[in-house]
């Protein structure tokens, strides 16, 4: 990082001018029909550079580049010195430099091929082996409940990182899970989601795993506490709490004053980013529900991808492009949103997934070297599993008056092949057809023909579709361990290279306190009137009203 602003940059002022002189002939339509080698020149086949078998087909040739514009965005990746900061991410410095921490995810699923100095990075295999031991002993049935039963069901309590990636992986894997095993999971500290959670569940059976890296989040530990008292209402004796509550944690002293053993806690350590925590012992219940075989090829897959990115050229490192071709709208274009819409319904959460992935990254308008920024930097991620989206809100990306970049994402083959894939060829052919009604559009002539000559001339107007709407396709063979953990290293490393160019830290996240720190606050001044002080006239009126109204 060169402790210049982005826009400081020649590379930025290069892309400038050209999105100035350019983007008015950036049209699609005439960008394909100009070069009949579009797709070919602006699409890569991902081959897994190692044994984890992975490969996918990113296309992004439906975007508004053209060469020039790739090679000035890939000049940028350079000026920014985006190799160095990533080396220095895979060698252990401390890139995140307010909490003055490594960033080793790439560590968790490393399998000592780089040697990484970092405390704790050399303990990875340890703690796998204890995932392994402890999944294989809960999932055959060996590790039993107080009464002797084995764990039918198991309840992950956590929130944030600790919750949004293994619910997002157990889903779009669900084709891998032991299917007599549920798993439910609890985040939020609204007293209704352990309630309907714990309704269904038999305290004989139930496995708690209490997932904090801080061990000190209200919500989870609130969650916690009270699972623990519903189980011992039954349970009675807390010595029967060892074989039904583990923790997984970075923080020992506040995992055993809870009454966990320390054989039941599954360690990971300060340089893992709770966004970046599913490949650590956050993932327990991933590896619980789709087994330690699988969850192994899942850091396999995402190792995979590390490879990729931290060998590969720029201009066929796949995370690169991605990076660069939003840097592209979301900052010389002016796109507030990246819209990602998996044609696949097991991954109907990744979009929740990276909504906390990504805007908690890149959600920052201070530079590491404490200047504000003068451009835009994180976008909002949204989206939904396809063809859902398509009967929500695909109306507003196909005419809405905003510019939504969107992935597309498909598996060639379903998991589910019912009807003889009947369904999945539906799927497929709304897959392909959407991004090309997206970069296509409908012309008024062409409406005029289908409506013939009587047709109203607002209803003409009203069914145009501009086109020029940019999409990137990603198509894999099915999805498996190792391909999703390849495609979320991708993200991964998506947000990290735009992070860098914008000279951000991504790996903190000071955004989330605030609320906290007033809510403490609020908290302790909620049962009386009189105690209600030091707010606007706004805060001061809800908190108010609630008293007025509140039951208990
Ligand atoms: O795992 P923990 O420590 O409970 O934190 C849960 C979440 O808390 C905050 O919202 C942030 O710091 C998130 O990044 C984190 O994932």
């Amino acid at each position: 990082m060169s402790g210049k602003l982005a826009s400081e940059y020649d590379a930025w002022k290069k892309l400038q001018h050209l999105y100035d002189s350019e983007h008015s002939k950036l049209i699609l339509k005439d960008l394909f029909a100009q070069d009949p080698d579009r797709f070919s020149k602006f699409s890569k086949e991902y081959v897994s550079p190692d044994d984890s078998a992975v490969t996918f087909l990113l296309d992004y040739s439906k975007n508004r580049i053209t060469q020039p514009i790739l090679d000035t965005l890939l000049e940028l990746v350079k000026e920014a010195n985006v190799e160095d900061v990533r080396d220095k991410m895979f060698s252990g410095n401390h890139i995140n430099t307010s909490e003055d921490r490594a960033v080793l995810h790439v560590a968790l699923r490393n399998f000592n091929e780089w040697n990484i100095g970092e405390p704790g990075a050399d303990e990875v295999q340890v703690v796998l082996d204890h995932i392994h031991k402890f999944t294989d002993a809960v999932r055959s049935g060996e590790w039993k409940g107080y009464t002797g039963k084995k764990i039918d069901t198991i309840v992950n309590i956590g929130i944030g990182g600790s919750d949004l990636g293994p619910v997002m992986v157990t889903e779009a894997l669900k084709a891998y899970a032991k299917r007599d095993l549920t798993a439910h999971f609890v985040s939020n500290i609204d007293g209704t989601h352990l309630a309907e959670t714990i309704r269904v569940c038999n305290p004989e059976t139930t496995l708690f795993i209490i997932a904090s890296k801080t061990f000190t989040t209200q919500e989870t530990i609130t969650n916690a506490e009270s699972a623990r008292d519903w189980f011992l209402s039954t349970a009675k004796d807390k010595a029967h709490v060892a074989k039904h509550f583990v923790a997984l944690s970075t923080n020992t002293a506040a995992v055993t004053k809870f009454g966990i053993a320390q054989e039941n806690m599954f360690q990971f350590w300060d340089w893992v980013g709770g966004r970046y925590s599913l490949w650590s012992a956050i993932g327990l219940s991933i590896a619980l529900v789709i087994g330690y075989e699988n969850f192994e090829a899942l850091l396999k897959g995402a190792h995979g991808m590390d490879k990729h990115f931290k060998q590969t050229p720029l201009k066929d490192n796949l995370p690169v492009i991605l990076a660069v071709i939003g840097i592209w709208y979301n900052d010389f274009y002016g796109a507030q949103t990246h819209c990602l819409l998996p044609y696949d319904q097991y991954m109907h959460k990744f979009a929740d997934y990276f909504q906390q992935g990504d805007m908690e990254s890149n959600g920052k308008f201070i530079t590491k070297k404490g200047q504000r920024v003068n451009y835009e930097t994180g976008p909002i991620i949204w989206g939904a599993a396809g063809t859902n989206g398509q009967h929500s809100f695909y109306q507003l990306v196909h005419q809405g008056t905003k510019l939504i970049p969107a992935d597309f994402i498909a598996p060639a083959t379903t998991h589910n092949p019912i009807g003889h894939s009947k369904h999945h060829r539906i799927l497929l052919s709304n897959f392909f057809a959407q991004p090309e009604a997206l970069a296509f559009g409908k012309t008024e002539e062409q409406v005029r023909k289908e409506l013939g000559p009587n047709a109203s001339e607002t209803l003409v107007k009203a069914k145009v579709f501009e086109g020029n709407r940019p999409s990137n396709s990603i198509m894999f063979p099915l999805l498996t361990p190792a391909t999703l953990g390849a495609l979320i290293a991708l993200y991964e490393h998506k947000i990290f290279v735009q992070g860098a160019i914008w000279g951000i830290n991504s790996f903190d996240q000071m955004g989330v306190e605030l609320g906290k720190v007033l809510a403490k606050n609020i908290l302790a001044q909620l049962d009386k009137p009189e105690d209600v002080k030091g707010h606007d006239s706004s805060t001061t009126g809800i908190i108010h009203y609630y008293q007025k109204y509140r039951k208990e």
